[in-house]
């Protein structure tokens, strides 16, 4: 397993071109967010907006438009069970994600298995949080997309059987080729990464992090990141980075670290790690 440097975000987050504009840095779906949970969809929104994502549309539960609105203006927003919108807003994405508190009740899994119909072999296709659980829960079908799992170990263990403390790397990582040819981001205090051209260790991380909607936001940060950068594996890893380590940076004066602080050091944190 090779370990994760701060070369890969040199590696990864660019210097950008004069000759630009928001279609050229992606665009991000993101489709999540019922009564309950509502923050989740929104701290992802919010990480993909603040990562550079040029584009960034939320389908949520409505009791969500508003404050995400006042939040954030920068993003649009659709009704999730509004089909033609959804069909509308997912075919054109690059990078779909969904899951961040989508929940687990049957309108949740109406909307997975529509867009598990919906995406295409060239879309990235991130699955977080409750539709991880709902597709370990209904045994679903993957699509061919360019698959990413972002698991933490008991969304792993519901997804594979694997028990905590028997997800060894290799338990793991055969896990991972028989769910699929994609990647799969396992969440805890040391989270590792098993793509199809390699393992790797982050190595950077705090549990200042311990607190809800920290993986909400990871999985934003992952959109933001493979929807603008074109190597989709790096983009993955240098998210994971970049995550933990603006924690690090703000755990030597903080006990805890909010998922939103992070989120508001992307923009500075990118531009001191961008590379020509
Ligand atoms: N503000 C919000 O709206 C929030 C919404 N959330 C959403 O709530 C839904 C349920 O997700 P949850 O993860 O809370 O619930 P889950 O029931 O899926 O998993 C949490 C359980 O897993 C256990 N666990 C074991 N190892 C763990 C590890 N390494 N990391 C995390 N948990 C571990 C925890 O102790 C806990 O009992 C998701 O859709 C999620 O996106 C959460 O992200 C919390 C914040
Ligand atoms: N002790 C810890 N050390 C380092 N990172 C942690 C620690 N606890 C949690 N994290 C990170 O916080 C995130 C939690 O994700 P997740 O459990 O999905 O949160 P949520 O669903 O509430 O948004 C992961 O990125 C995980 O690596
Ligand atoms: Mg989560």
């Amino acid at each position: 397993m090779k370990q994760l440097t701060e070369a890969i975000l040199a590696q990864t987050i660019r210097v950008r071109p004069a000759e630009s504009h928001k279609g050229t840095y992606g665009r991000v779906c993101l489709i999540g967010g019922n009564a309950q949970f509502g923050g989740a969809i929104l701290m992802a929104t919010e990480a993909s907006v603040y990562s550079g994502a040029g584009l960034n549309t939320t389908l949520t539960d409505p009791s969500n438009f508003v404050s995400l609105h006042a939040r954030l203006p920068e993003a649009m927003v659709a009704d999730f069970t509004d089909q033609s919108a959804l069909s509308a807003l997912v075919t054109a994405a690059n990078t779909v994600v969904i899951g961040p508190g989508l929940g687990t009740d049957a309108t949740s899994l109406d909307i997975l298995t529509k867009v598990f119909r919906l995406v295409s072999s060239k879309q990235t296709l991130i699955i977080d949080g409750s539709a991880i659980t709902l597709v370990a829960k209904h045994d679903l079908a993957l699509p061919s997309a360019q698959l990413v799992f972002t698991p933490h170990q008991m969304e792993w263990q519901r997804l594979t059987g694997i028990k905590i403390a028997d997800q060894t790397d290799d338990a793991n990582e055969t896990a991972r080729t028989q769910l699929m040819n994609g990647t799969v981001v396992l969440k805890s205090h040391q989270t590792k990464i098993y793509t199809p051209t390699g393992s790797y260790l982050n190595t950077t991380g705090t549990p200042a992090q311990a607190t809800g909607g920290m993986g909400d936001t990871l999985a934003g940060m992952i959109a933001g990141f493979t929807a603008q950068f074109t190597n989709q594996t790096d983009a993955i890893l240098a998210a994971v980075y970049a995550h933990s380590d603006i924690a690090d940076l703000l755990a030597k004066r903080q006990y805890v670290v909010l998922p939103t602080q992070i989120i508001q050091q992307l923009p500075s944190y990118m531009y001191n790690h961008q590379h020509k």
